[in-house]
């Protein structure tokens, strides 16, 4: 055996000398010739096969070129002794690369696979329409010829599938917005992107951990539920109603979910859609791995209920925005932007055109909404965003002033808890108060946090008392009213009742 071996190093050892006198004697055209012949001959008699997956395809870019680069990037960093680095565009991440003739190799269900990476200069600019890189680039694969039923193709699969996590994980999150209306003339994508860097995460987001834990397990069920969702037969998207006050933090807890999940948003502006044909286009140009967000969907546009002639008024009706007359499905009337055209999305045929997609639709006055939109099983899940309670208070002042719980702040603690309920304050109204204080010592800011909350709480004790005294004083003038006129009573009373009613429905 060691014979054999030996014989096969000097043989070797000798060829390599061969081809080394070779390069300095032929010149390159036939140098490279006689090398690739050489290759040729051993590839013949080797365990291995190869596979050369080059930069350009013809005149197209290789995909696979590029997912290789990207996959090989997470163990080049590792393993590999001369890396290139790069960062590509509306990425705030570096990706490294095997640099020229480095070889990596990486295991996949158990079976070996080696990559090198050649760069050599390109022969002679071919004609094309399009002019292509100086440098020929490609991946070399080296598998044992006994993997390759095990390795082909789902290696490649899974380097397709990892690169694209990859590109996504190291691109920034896009905020799209159809602010040029529904319309694709342009450039034929009717969605105009910015880099998205919100910072706000769940970590940040000031709520009641046990609610924002349940979210957090909710959007991770979605996101790993492809098969969940396959097996079921359902469309692969998920639906949120957050509703509450204005500056609760519905918009915060909508970046929050795409920072966790790393996916896009879509900020759809109903209000500059006309059409439910608009809609259908805008809708089918969004991505999967994305979060499609209606903003104040109660002010957005007349979306009633699909039997509903006639509609409530919108908050802030667009002009060009017809009563909403659509049928069931959605294409009676496609001249107009109806409910019917929009749950057609959500819920309906056209929810399963694209997947892992989330709509989360936000309003201040759910109570506005139709029932159609809001009758179970359309939003999978509502979320109230209430005023700020006493664990979301410990978040903000941790976020602002850095504060972490301490014996010697317990009195004040207890303080602040008993009073924030009452004060029924908005975690933005919070957060105000603390940006102000930000520069103060810790323990004063968070008693002037403190000052202010108990201040509010006069305050509305105070307005409360004063609107009781003003419906008593009412009362009473149309007691006197009713005596001094008995046949006008009864009208007047139930204005009254009515008027308290009100009252009632302003201070809730
Ligand atoms: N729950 C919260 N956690 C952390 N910050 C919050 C929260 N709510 C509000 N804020 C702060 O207040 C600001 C406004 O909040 P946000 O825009 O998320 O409220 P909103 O509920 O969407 O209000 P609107 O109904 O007016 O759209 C945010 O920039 C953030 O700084
Ligand atoms: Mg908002």
């Amino acid at each position: 055996m060691k014979e054999v071996w030996t014989s096969l190093v000097s043989i070797m050892g000798v060829f390599a000398f061969f081809q080394s006198i070779l390069h300095v004697v032929l010149p390159p055209e036939l140098w490279f010739a006689a090398a690739k012949l050489f290759h040729r001959l051993f590839r013949c008699f080797s365990t291995y096969c190869y596979f050369d997956i080059t930069e350009m395809d013809g005149v197209n870019t290789n995909e696979l070129y590029h997912a290789v680069q990207l996959y090989l990037s997470r163990s080049a960093s590792m393993a590999a002794s001369r890396l290139s680095l790069s960062r590509g565009l509306n990425s705030s991440a570096f990706t490294f690369g095997l640099a020229n003739n480095d070889r990596l190799v990486d295991s996949f269900r158990g079976a070996s696979a080696t990559w090198e990476h050649a760069v050599t200069q390109r022969q002679s600019q071919t004609i094309s329409w399009r002019p292509l890189p100086e440098e020929k680039r490609s991946f070399t694969l080296r598998i044992k010829k006994k993997d390759k039923p095990l390795l082909l193709p789902a290696y490649l699969d899974h380097i397709m599938e990892t690169a694209t996590e990859i590109r996504r994980r190291n691109q920034d999150r896009l905020l799209y917005t159809n602010s040029r209306g529904g319309s694709i003339e342009s450039r034929g994508f009717p969605w105009e992107s910015v880099p998205f860097k919100h910072p706000s995460t769940f970590d940040t987001l000031a709520m009641d951990p046990a609610r924002k834990e349940l979210i957090m397990a909710d959007l991770n069920d979605f996101a790993q539920g492809k098969a969940f969702y396959e097996k079921t037969g359902r469309a692969w998207k998920r639906g949120y109603l957050l509703y509450g006050p204005p500056g609760t933090g519905k918009s915060s807890m909508i970046a929050a979910m795409a920072n966790y999940l790393g996916y896009d948003i879509y900020d759809l502006e109903l209000t500059e859609v006309h059409t439910n044909s608009e809609l259908r286009k805008l809708l089918m140009k969004t991505t999967s791995k994305s979060i499609i967000v209606i903003e104040d969907i109660d002010c957005s546009v007349n979306l009633t209920n699909r039997s509903s002639k006639k509609p409530a008024p919108p908050c802030e009706p667009p002009s060009d925005l017809r009563p909403a007359g659509g049928t069931e499905d959605g294409g009676a009337d496609d001249r107009t932007i109806t409910l019917s055209g929009l749950l057609n999305f959500t819920d309906g045929l056209w929810s399963c055109c694209g997947s892992e997609r989330i709509f989360v639709f936000t309003t201040n006055h759910i109570e506005k909404l139709d029932p159609a939109l809001v009758r179970s099983g359309r939003m999978d899940m509502h979320v109230f965003m209430s005023y700020c309670s006493f664990q979301a208070l410990k978040i903000l002042m941790k976020n602002y002033l850095g504060w972490e719980d301490d014996e010697q702040s317990d009195e004040l603690m207890r303080e602040l808890a008993e009073v924030v309920d009452d004060a029924e304050i908005t975690p933005a109204d919070v957060s105000e108060i603390l940006i102000k204080n930000q520069r103060r010592e810790r323990r004063e800011a968070a008693a002037e946090l403190l000052e202010a909350l108990k201040a509010r709480v006069e305050r509305r004790k105070e307005r409360k008392r004063s609107l009781s005294e003003q419906v008593v004083e009412e009362e009473e003038e149309q007691e006197k009213r009713a005596l001094e006129s008995p046949k006008e009573s009864t009208g007047q009373l139930m204005h009254s009742c009515n008027a308290k009613e009100d009252k009632g429905a302003e201070e809730d």
